[in-house]
């Protein structure tokens, strides 16, 4: 108290102008020692808003997002890295793809705000890979934000909706999206056709999303996330074609690369995609 009426310049305790000098003071120091000893916050990647689940007592907050590596892993011993891009309309399945995924989960979640982060090594045969997998936001009003991600991307995955024709089209504009950034046969593209266990309102049918990626030469694959149908095939498909590439010595962006080749390679369905 005696350290604040010296520092108001008055020696008497109140009332007064003094008082409220007291007052002001005692608040601009309150102020000034809740941010010196408010906690460092952790950083969050900007326009990567991420997106939002419920937890066990009904309360929304982020979905996990975490950035464990930095890119690409070229130390020895550790998995090669590559970027994975999700693209597609609105509540086709992203989100819970890349959660069905990395999490062997479903659940429901908001639409996603930005982007979401996910990471996970995949094995294939003797070889590692680690996908940072980039779920990035559906919604129109976050399409100029999407291109962002797609710098440096090895893969991508374009998910439609089966009973969704609209999302479908939507899928066909992402690849074009996609010539427009990358060189022919940058990239390791997957057309998906996700929600099988919703066969009977299905509206685009598996041999129509089968003819447009073999017409553009995309791996292609029908998923449920729900029904958890042929999701973890689909990202390992991918990872196999990249270490494949990588192999060959044909990656740009992977350590050791050369180019990706998909687009410029026979058109290959990896699996039966009908449901
Ligand atoms: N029946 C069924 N529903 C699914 C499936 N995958 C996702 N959904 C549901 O579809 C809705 C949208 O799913 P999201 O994963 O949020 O879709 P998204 O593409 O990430 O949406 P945005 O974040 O808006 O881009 C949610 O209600 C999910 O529960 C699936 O395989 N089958």
């Amino acid at each position: 108290m005696a350290f604040a009426l010296k520092l108001s310049g008055r020696d008497e305790a109140w009332p007064g102008s003094g008082h409220l000098q007291l007052r002001r003071f005692l608040f601009s120091f309150s102020l000034l020692w809740a941010k010196c000893s408010r906690p460092t916050a952790a950083v969050q990647p900007t326009l990567c808003g991420g997106r939002r689940e419920r937890d066990r007592a009904g309360h929304w907050g982020p979905v996990m997002a975490q950035v464990d590596s930095p890119r690409p892993g070229a130390a020895p011993g550790q998995p090669l890295v590559s970027k994975l891009v999700l693209l597609g309309s609105g509540s086709v399945g992203k989100s819970s793809l890349a959660l069905r995924f990395v999490k062997q989960d479903f659940k429901n979640v908001l639409p996603t705000v930005g982007c979401a982060f996910f990471t996970k090594v995949v094995d294939v045969g003797a070889s590692s890979l680690k996908l940072e997998i980039w779920d990035t936001a559906g919604q129109e009003k976050y399409h100029s934000v999407c291109h962002l991600y797609f710098r440096g991307a090895n893969a991508a995955l374009l998910v439609y909706d089966i009973t969704q024709k609209d999302s479908f089209h939507r899928a066909q504009q992402w690849l074009s999206e996609l010539e427009k950034e990358f060189s022919p046969g940058e990239v390791v593209v997957m057309l998906v056709g996700n929600k099988t266990d919703l066969g009977e309102e299905r509206e685009v049918t598996a041999q129509e999303g089968k003819e447009f990626a073999e017409s553009k030469r995309l791996l292609f694959m029908e998923t449920s996330a729900k029904a958890d149908y042929q999701v973890s095939e689909a990202f390992a498909a991918v990872a196999q074609e990249l270490l494949q590439r990588q192999k060959a010595g044909n990656s740009p962006h992977l350590p050791g690369g050369g180019a990706v080749d998909l687009n410029s390679g026979p058109a290959r369905q990896v699996k039966c995609c009908a449901h």
